[in-house]
């Protein structure tokens, strides 16, 4: 029996005021854990579990927002926090990024938060994805999502914005699909499908909004590597040791001096992008495409 640390260090003392500690505290990790031999520390909110091994700085933070995993403002807030906490704590080198719900991974914004709200709510909600990939797409950790499900649209999102990206062989889709609910992702957003896969396969998967098979996503590049479903956060660990072999420094000063010109592009451009949310997703026809899709998920069962 693991024991687990809730107030080991600064950063989770800061975590304990941020997110009350649950009747989740006693965090489930694979047998098979690499983690399991170092010492752990853990906390969690509701929506979001992190536990760090100390001896490595490795933190695993794992969605967990049933059904899917999908974005709503406090899942973002969450997340957001969690990454500027690890980014702080000197003790911690990378962070894996993952589900606590095997199969799906993370379900993209939640719609719900689209649908049938002010502008003003909408345009505050879009700020929140702005700052959220802001923190881990500029994060000087090494980030690795380990995709253990499905990872549509903002899911996708999230797995472009990491260092690298693990995915869990067999049925699971991953891709921008915003054209499919009549949105159009943002440039940064596009961007980073670009630096992923190169301008001609993302100009056609965003036109026409693919959701890809992970052994297609293998194929483009869009993800790096796969795996059985119930190895990818052993995988995900080995992988980071690797690239913790490098010295940090060296590492986040290259990483950040390709990644600085997109982030410097969005704090330029966050009002304009954020009126732009704001005007496209409150328009009439597509709110009517929005309520469309919704129908058609719930259709499904
Ligand atoms: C520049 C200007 C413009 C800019 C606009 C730019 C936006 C760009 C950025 C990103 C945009 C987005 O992410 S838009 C979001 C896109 N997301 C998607 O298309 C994914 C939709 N979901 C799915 O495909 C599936 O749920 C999937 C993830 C594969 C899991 O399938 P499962 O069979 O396991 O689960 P389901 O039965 O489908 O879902 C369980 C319940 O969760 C609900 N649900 C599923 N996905 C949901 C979601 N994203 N938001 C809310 N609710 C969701 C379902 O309706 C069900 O509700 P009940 O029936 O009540 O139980």
């Amino acid at each position: 029996m693991a024991t687990f640390i809730a107030s080991g260090g600064r950063v989770w003392r800061k975590f304990v005021k941020t997110f009350p500690l649950g009747s989740n505290l006693s965090l489930k990790r694979s047998p098979t854990s690499a983690l399991a031999n170092g010492r752990l520390s853990s906390t969690s909110s509701e929506n979001v579990l992190v536990s760090k091994d100390e001896k490595s700085g490795i933190a695993t933070v794992r969605m967990n927002n049933p059904p899917v995993n999908s974005l709503n403002t406090a899942l973002l807030l969450s997340l957001r926090s969690c990454f500027e906490e690890l980014e702080k704590d000197k003790s911690c080198r990378a962070l894996i990024l993952t589900s606590n719900k095997p199969k799906v991974f993370c379900a993209g914004l939640d719609i719900l938060e689209l649908y049938q709200k002010s502008p003003d709510y909408v345009g505050q909600f879009w700020e929140k994805v702005q700052d959220m990939w802001l923190s881990l797409y500029g994060s000087r950790l090494v980030t690795m999502a380990a995709i253990n499900g499905h990872s549509p649209a903002g899911g996708c999102l999230l797995s472009l914005a990491c260092d690298y990206r693990i995915m869990a062989e067999g049925n699971f889709v991953i891709g921008l699909n915003e054209t499919q609910l009549d949105l159009v992702a943002p440039f940064w957003l596009r961007q980073m499908m670009v630096d992923a896969i190169g301008y001609r396969q993302a100009e056609m998967a965003l036109m026409v909004g693919a959701l890809y098979p992970s052994n297609k996503a293998l194929q483009l590049g869009l993800v790096d590597k796969l795996v059985p479903i119930e190895d990818v956060q052993t995988v995900a660990e080995e992988e980071v040791k690797n690239w913790l072999k490098i010295p940090d420094q060296a590492r986040a000063i290259t990483k950040m001096a390709s990644r600085k010109p997109l982030l410097d592009e969005l704090r330029k451009r966050k009002q304009e992008d954020i009126q732009t949310f704001r005007d496209e997703t409150t328009r009439e026809s597509v709110q009517l495409s929005i309520q469309q899709y919704l129908d058609k998920l719930k259709a499904k069962k």
